[in-house]
C-alpha cells in the first residue's frame, strides 16, 4: 500500500462488554478526531473490542486516552492499521449477507437480492449509522414490526434511526400513516435521508434531536407506534418524555437493552403507566412490546432542556 492512498487509521484493543457498553453510552469522550465503534468478536459473546478510527496516525497521547477507556486491555498492545478509501468501503460490505426477518430482507449493494413473494428488500450499505438489520436488537424490532401486520397505525415515530431501517419498514406496513425518524447524530439523519431515497420510501419527517423533548416531535405528538432502539441508560432517563409522545394505549416497541437490564427498562416505562404485551429475546438482547396508559403522561413544569425532570402524569 503507497503511503499516499491511506487517509485514516484504525486502532483495535480488546476490551470487555461492560466497557463497550459505557463507551457506547458517554455523550462526550473528548477524544479528538477519532470515530469509535464496538462489536462482540464473532462467534464469542465473552469477547469485545473497540475499534477507534482516526485521520491521523494515532499518537502515544490518543493511544493512552483509547487505553484510559478499556482498563481491562491494560496489557495488551493495541493493533494500528491503515487505511485507505477503498477499505472503507470493502469493510463495510464485507460480511454483510442479506438478512430475512418476517417479510423484510437487508441486503447491501455488494449482495443484492429480491424480495420474498408479498415482501420488501431494503439495501442498506453500511456506513455512517447504524442499522444493517445484522445486529440482533435491529432485526427483533423487524420482527416485532412484522408481527403487527394486522395493527394499523396513523403516526408513527422512529426514536434513534440510524440508517432509517425500522422506519421504512413502518412505511412499508402502514403506508398511510405520518412517519416521524429522528436521531441524535445528524450524520445518521442524513445517512437516513440517502437511504429513503435508494429505497424509493415515501417522504418521512426526518428530525436531529436528543430524546424527544423537541418542538418537531411534540408538534406532531399524539403518536400511536414508538419505536426506540437505543440503549438501556437513555431509555430509561427518557422514558417520561417518551410516553408524553404516545397517544393513549399506543403500541412502544424498546430495544438495545440486555436481558439483564429488562426489569430496571420495564419499570422505568411502568412508572409512566405503561404495561408489558409482550418481549423478544434475541440471544442476550431483549425486545420489548409495551402499551402505554390510557391517561397521556404531560409536563407539570417546561421541561429543563439539558435535565429530564419535571414530568408528571395528567390524572
Ligand atoms: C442502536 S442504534 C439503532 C439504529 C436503528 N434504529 C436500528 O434499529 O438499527 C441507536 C441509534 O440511536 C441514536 N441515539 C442515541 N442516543 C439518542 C438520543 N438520546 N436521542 C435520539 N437518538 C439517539 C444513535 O445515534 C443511533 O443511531
Amino acid at each position: 500500500m503507497s503511503a499516499e492512498t491511506v487517509d485514516s487509521w484504525k486502532t483495535t484493543l480488546p476490551c470487555t462488554r461492560a466497557e463497550a457498553e459505557a463507551i457506547d453510552a458517554a455523550d462526550d469522550l473528548a477524544i479528538d478526531a477519532v470515530l469509535m465503534t464496538t462489536e462482540e468478536v464473532e462467534d464469542d459473546v465473552t469477547r469485545w473490542r473497540l475499534d477507534a478510527y482516526s485521520e491521523r496516525e494515532p499518537t502515544a497521547a490518543m493511544i493512552a486516552q483509547l487505553r484510559a477507556l478499556v482498563p481491562s486491555a491494560a496489557d495488551t498492545a493495541p493493533v494500528i492499521e491503515p487505511l485507505t478509501p477503498a477499505d472503507w468501503v470493502a469493510m463495510s460490505q464485507d460480511g454483510l449477507e442479506p438478512i430475512a426477518e418476517g417479510r423484510f430482507v437487508v441486503h447491501t449493494s455488494a449482495h443484492p437480492v429480491a424480495p420474498p413473494p408479498g415482501g420488501r428488500a431494503f439495501l442498506i450499505d453500511a456506513g455512517r449509522a447504524f442499522g444493517t438489520g445484522h445486529h440482533a436488537t435491529t432485526s427483533g424490532c423487524l420482527a416485532m414490526l412484522d408481527g403487527l401486520a394486522d395493527s394499523s397505525f396513523a403516526r408513527i415515530i422512529d426514536i434513534g434511526t440510524g440508517t432509517g431501517l425500522l422506519a421504512f419498514a413502518a412505511a412499508h406496513l402502514w403506508p398511510a400513516a405520518e412517519i416521524v425518524a429522528t436521531d441524535i447524530d445528524p450524520a445518521a439523519v442524513d445517512v437516513t435521508r440517502e437511504n429513503a431515497a435508494l429505497n424509493a420510501i415515501p417522504p418521512l419527517d426526518l428530525i436531529v434531536a436528543d430524546g424527544a423533548l423537541n418542538d418537531a416531535i411534540t408538534a406532531r405528538a399524539p403518536y400511536d407506534l414508538l419505536i426506540a432502539n437505543i440503549l438501556a441508560g437513555p431509555l430509561v432517563s427518557m422514558a417520561p418524555e417518551v410516553v408524553a409522545i404516545a397517544a393513549p394505549n399506543a403500541t412502544i416497541i424498546l430495544a438495545g437493552l440486555l436481558e439483564t437490564q429488562r426489569s430496571t427498562v420495564v419499570e422505568a416505562f411502568a412508572a409512566c403507566g405503561c404495561t408489558l404485551e409482550r418481549m423478544d429475546r434475541r440471544g442476550d438482547w431483549t425486545i420489548l412490546h409495551l402499551i402505554a396508559g390510557k391517561t397521556r403522561y404531560v409536563p407539570t413544569t417546561p421541561p429543563d432542556p439539558k435535565g429530564r425532570d419535571g414530568w408528571a402524569l395528567d390524572i
